[in-house]
C-alpha cells in the first residue's frame, strides 16, 4: 500500500517535473522568438498554448527526453533581429544553423551554456564584435562565422580592437571541467584585478598611442589579417582578404586613387579592368565595377567576404574590396599571360603557342577550379560566365579561373539573360538561354564548349559555322558524323594524340548534351580527365594490375 503511493507520488512528480521542463523549454523559444524579426513569418507556428513546441518550424526535439529542444534549423528564412542570451538555457541543443539570415548584434555568450553544441553555422548574416573564445564556442572555426564582416575573434582568425584601435588579447579562458570552477569570489577578485590592470594599459597605451600617431600615421601598420579599413572623412572602406597583403591601406587606396587610362588591361561585362604595380613591383588586378548592385552595400560586402575567403589554386584569388567616394574595386592577383581568349584568339605578336599538353593541362586546371567551386564551396558557387576570357593562365600554363560569384553578386534576376548572353553568346546552355537561370549543369555545358575551344583554337561563334547555321557543338557533331577528326584539330597544334583528343571530344559531347540531366557532373568530368587523359598509360596500368 504504502509502496504503491510512494510510486502514485512520484510518478506524478515525474510529470510535473517533464511538463515543467518542457514548458521552459517552449517558453526560451518563445523568448527567442521575440527578439527575431520573422519578416516572412516562417515561425507562425510557434505558439505560446502549443501542447509541443517540438513540432514547430525549424525544431526538433530529443526523443523521449522531456522534449528538450535538439536542433534549431533556419537557415535561408529572411529572420532579422538579434540571438536572445536566452538560447543558452537550451542546454542539451546540439545543432544551431541560423545561416543566411539577416540577424545582427552580437554572439551571445550565454550559447556556451549549451556544452553539446556540435554544429554550428552562423554564416553570413550581420553579427558584429568579438565571437566569445570559452567553452564550447572555442571548438568552432571559421566556417561556422563566414560572412560577417564585423566579426572577430580568433575562429575567424581577426583580431578584434578596442575603440582606440588596439588588438585585443583574445582571452583564452580554459574550459569549466579543465581548469576547476573558480569561486565567485576568487572571480570577483580576478575580473577586478584585469579591469585595474585593463585600464592602467589602456591609458599608457593611448598615450604612447598619441604620442606615435602624430609622427606616423595608422594607417602604416602592416596587413595580416582580413582588415577592415574606414575612412572618417569620406566613404572610403578598404577590406582585405587572404591577409597577407604587405601594404598599408593608405598605400593601397592611394595606388587605386592613381590608377588611370594608361593602366587599363581590359574591360568587360562588369567594368574595366586596371594593371596595378605597388612599389615593391608587387602587381594586381582591379576591376572597377560600374554597375550599381541592387542590395545595400552591407549586403554586397558581406557576400564579397565568402568569395574572398575562397582559396584554390586554380581560381583567381580575389585580394580586397575598396570602396571609394567615386567607385568600387575588385583587387584580384595579377595573372601576367593574360586570358586563354588572348592566346587562342588574339593575333597579338608575343603570342604564345599552345601546344596539346599545355591544352591539355587547360582543361585540367579549369576542371578541377570549377569542380572546386561547384562541390567543395559551401555556399556552392555556380560560375554563371566559363568562357575563355574568364581563364587566366600564369608563367606555367597553370589555369585561373576569374570572375565567380560576379555575376550572382552584380546581376539581378531581371536582367540576367540580357546582360549575360551578350557578353558570352556561344558558351550558354540551352536551357539556361531560355529561362536565364544558371546551374551547375549550365557550366558544365560551358565547360564543355571550353573544351571545344581548346581543340579547335576557334570561338564558339566562330563565323565559318555560324554562317551555316550552327554553333560548335553543332559543327563538331557534322564533322563526326562525317568522320573528319582531322579537320577537327586546331592546325596551329601539330603534336595532338589521337588517343586523348578522341576522351576530350567525347567528354565535350557529354558536357553539351541538350539534356542538362544526361550532363556529368564537374566531379565526374574531373574524374575522367585525371584517369584518362592525365595517367600516362592508363589502359596499361589497369591492365598490368588486372593480373594479380
Ligand atoms: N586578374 C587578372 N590578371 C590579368 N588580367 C586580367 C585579370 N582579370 C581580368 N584581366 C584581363 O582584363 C580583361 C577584361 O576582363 P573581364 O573579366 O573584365 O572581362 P571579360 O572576361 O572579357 O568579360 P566578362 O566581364 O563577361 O567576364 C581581360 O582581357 C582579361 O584578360
Amino acid at each position: 500500500m504504502n509502496f504503491s503511493f510512494v510510486n502514485i507520488w512520484s510518478t506524478r512528480n515525474k510529470i510535473r517535473f517533464e511538463n515543467s521542463i518542457r514548458q521552459i523549454s517552449g517558453m526560451t523559444l518563445l523568448e527567442i522568438k521575440s527578439t527575431l524579426n520573422d519578416t516572412k513569418n516562417v515561425l507562425s507556428n510557434w505558439q505560446q498554448f502549443d501542447e509541443s513546441h517540438c513540432a514547430w518550424t525549424g525544431i526538433s526535439c530529443h526523443p523521449g527526453d522531456e522534449q528538450r529542444v535538439r536542433s534549431i534549423n533556419l537557415p535561408y528564412m529572411q529572420l532579422g533581429g538579434i540571438i536572445s542570451p536566452s538560447i543558452g538555457k537550451l542546454s542539451r541543443l546540439q545543432r544551431l544553423a541560423l545561416h543566411q539570415n539577416s540577424l545582427h548584434g552580437t554572439i551571445p555568450n550565454e550559447l556556451t551554456n549549451c556544452t553539446e553544441l556540435r554544429a554550428l553555422n552562423l554564416s553570413t548574416n550581420f553579427f558584429s564584435g568579438e565571437i566569445p573564445d570559452i567553452g564550447v564556442l572555442s571548438t568552432f572555426d571559421k566556417n561556422s562565422f563566414v560572412g560577417n564582416v564585423d566579426l572577430c575573434g580568433r575562429q575567424v582568425q581577426k583580431p578584434c580592437r578596442t575603440s582606440l584601435g588596439f588588438p585585443v588579447v583574445l582571452p583564452h579562458a580554459e574550459s569549466d571541467e579543465a581548469a576547476g570552477k573558480p569561486s565567485h569570489y576568487m572571480k570577483g577578485v580576478l575580473i577586478g584585478a584585469m579591469a585595474i590592470l585593463g585600464l592602467a594599459l589602456v591609458i599608457i597605451l593611448s598615450f604612447l598611442w598619441t604620442r606615435l600617431l602624430s609622427k606616423k600615421e595608422r594607417a602604416a601598420k602592416r596587413y595580416t589579417e582580413v582588415k577592415k579599413q574606414a575612412d572618417p572623412k569620406a566613404s572610403t572602406k578598404l577590406i582585405t582578404f587572404h591577409g597577407d597583403l604587405p601594404y598599408t591601406s593608405s598605400e593601397i587606396i592611394e595606388k587605386l586613387e592613381s590608377l588611370d587610362e594608361e593602366d587599363i588591361v581590359g574591360s568587360g561585362g562588369f567594368g574595366t579592368v586596371y594593371r596595378m604595380v605597388m612599389n615593391d613591383c608587387g602587381t594586381f588586378a582591379v576591376k572597377q565595377i560600374d554597375r550599381s548592385c541592387e542590395g545595400s552595400d552591407q549586403v554586397f560586402e558581406r557576400e564579397l567576404e565568402i568569395l574572398g575567403s575562397i582559396n584554390h589554386i586554380n581560381l583567381v584569388n580575389l585580394r580586397g574590396y575598396c570602396r571609394l567616394p567615386s567607385s568600387r574595386l575588385l583587387i584580384y592577383d595579377y595573372l601576367a599571360i593574360g586570358s586563354l581568349d588572348d592566346l587562342l584568339h588574339e593575333n597579338t605578336r608575343q603570342r604564345q603557342l599552345l601546344n596539346w599538353s599545355d591544352r591539355l593541362k587547360i582543361a585540367l586546371g579549369s576542371a578541377q577550379g570549377l569542380a572546386y567551386l561547384h562541390h567543395e564551396c559551401s555556399p556552392k558557387v555556380v560560375h554563371c560566365n566559363i568562357k575563355s576570357s574568364n581563364i587566366l593562365l600564369d608563367e606555367n600554363m597553370e589555369p585561373h579561373i576569374s570572375d565567380f560569384g560576379l555575376a550572382k553578386l552584380l546581376v539581378d534576376e531581371e536582367a540576367h539573360v540580357t546582360t549575360v548572353v551578350a557578353g558570352t553568346f556561344g558558351y550558354l546552355a540551352p536551357e539556361y538561354l531560355q529561362s536565364g537561370r544558371a546551374t551547375e549543369k549550365s557550366d558544365v555545358y560551358s565547360f564543355g564548349v571550353l573544351l571545344l575551344e581548346l581543340v579547335t583554337g576557334k570561338r564558339p561563334t566562330d563565323p565559318s559555322f555560324v554562317k551555316r547555321g550552327l554553333n560548335v557543338v553543332g559543327w563538331m557533331n557534322t564533322l563526326l558524323r562525317e568522320n573528319r577528326l582531322e579537320d577537327v584539330v586546331d592546325k596551329r597544334c601539330t603534336d595532338a594524340d589521337a588517343g586523348t583528343l578522341e576522351v576530350i571530344l567525347e567528354l565535350a559531347a557529354r558536357c553539351t548534351d541538350g539534356n542538362a540531366d544526361d550532363r556529368p557532373s564537374m566531379n565526374q568530368v574531373l574524374q575522367l580527365l585525371e584517369q584518362e587523359v592525365m595517367s600516362p598509360c592508363p589502359s596499361e596500368f589497369y591492365e598490368s594490375h588486372s593480373d594479380h
